[in-house]
């Protein structure tokens, strides 16, 4: 097929020479590092590490052993001192649904960049069908869109800045086609990634790839709550609940993925539930939130211990992680806030304010300006 033989070669050619300019830039990069650097490792990053770790852990709640292996990769991206030839780090976070896997991306761009969307999501969902998968790719001649040369990277947000490292997120990435699943490897390999449709490459190597998947939930879920002689048998052989479930998820991984893909991702990790002792953190860390959004209006929030609990046994719903607390806010805190706040006339010309929160003995909160 002389077409593909072409194409092939040509997408080499221009792979080559990307490599050639990217090491161009690297050297360049090279000379002009090392005024920024902090401690005893001269680097161009100027994050703070101790910041970064205090905003995830007031954020993410109840995945202390996944925000510690992150802080690990990140003290190695600070120090500057890894392969300048491949992404800074790719790392797939895997587990049930609503347990903060891309909340940890978003909290992370929030601590780089001050803004909890300065980074590139790619819905691998979107991209499971072939004609999609060009989009990612680059369209081939004859696609719709060609033309245009356009794909769904943001290549400003996957690059970074000289001093801070680019984020991307592949969500969901076992629906991502055969062809993207290679795409990534190649990106894995050596950081570029050439779009086949024409000139452009995207450098991945300033960039922290995360990438998230739910493969595994399933089981996962057999492992809190049913199969005991099966678990049984697990635990004899003497290993951690999350050792054990960082294999379930290993074995779904290869049996959906090739195992060199598997291979060349730096790191796995696999979400815990939201477990029932979690919840009370986690009712304050959304409160935290609203009183971020009630800041403007001069407004603060405060709860009383029984409403914590009241929203804690609302809003658990395992198979739903932290998803259910937000509705449960929402139902059982915000839409009567509004309420409350639309009714008090003075309330938007006065002075900063302190809401109260107590609940009630029907079952509702009520509130209270202090
Ligand atoms: N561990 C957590 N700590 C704090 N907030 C959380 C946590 N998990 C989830 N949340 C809250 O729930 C919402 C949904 O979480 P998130 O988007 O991170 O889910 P996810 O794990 O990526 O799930 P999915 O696999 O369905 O995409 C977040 O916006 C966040 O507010």
């Amino acid at each position: 097929m002389p077409f593909l033989t072409d194409r092939l070669q040509d997408t080499q050619r221009k792979q080559r020479h990307a490599e050639a300019l990217a090491d161009e830039n690297e050297r360049i990069v090279d000379h002009s590092r090392g005024e920024s650097g902090k401690g005893a490792v001269k680097s161009r990053f100027t994050f703070d590490l101790d910041f970064v770790e205090q905003e995830l852990r007031a954020t993410i709640v109840g995945q202390d052993e996944t925000l510690e292996q992150v802080m690990e990769i990140l003290k190695i991206v600070r120090a500057d001192i890894g392969d300048p030839r491949k992404p800074l780090a790719s790392i797939l976070f895997c587990g049930p649904t609503g347990v903060g896997k891309t909340e940890t991306v978003r909290t992370l761009a929030r601590a780089f960049y001050g803004d909890a969307d300065s980074f590139c999501r790619v819905d691998m969902n979107t991209l499971s069908q072939e004609h999609y998968a060009a989009a990612l790719t680059g369209a081939p001649p004859g696609y719709v869109g060609s033309k245009e040369g356009t794909t769904i990277l943001d290549q400003e947000k996957i690059e970074g800045t000289r001093n801070l490292p680019g984020i991307v997120l592949f969500d969901e990435v076992e629906k991502a086609s055969n062809e993207v699943v290679l795409a990534l490897m190649n990106v894995f390999d050596n950081g570029l990634l050439t779009v086949a449709s024409g000139e452009r490459t995207y450098s991945f190597r300033n960039s922290l790839i995360f990438m998230s998947s739910n493969l595994g939930a399933h089981e996962l879920m057999s492992l809190e709550d049913g199969a005991p002689a099966f678990w049984r048998r697990l635990k004899a052989g003497g290993r951690s609940r999350r050792e054990q479930a960082q294999e379930i998820v290993l074995n779904c991984l290869l049996s959906r993925f090739p195992p060199e893909f598997v291979n060349r991702i730096d790191h796995i990790d696999t979400f815990n539930w939201i477990g029932r002792d979690t919840m009370p953190a986690l009712v304050d860390v959304e409160v935290e939130r609203l009183n971020r959004r009630l800041k403007k209006h001069d407004l603060v929030l405060r709860i009383s211990d029984e409403v914590r609990d009241f929203l804690s046994a609302k809003g658990y719903d395992k198979r739903f992680g932290a998803r259910e607390l937000r509705r449960t806010m929402r139902k059982y805190l915000e839409f009567p806030l509004a309420s409350f706040l639309l009714d008090q006339d003075g309330l938007r010309d006065g002075a900063p304010l302190t809401i109260l929160v107590a609940e009630r003995n029907d079952g509702k909160l009520s509130f209270h300006k202090t």
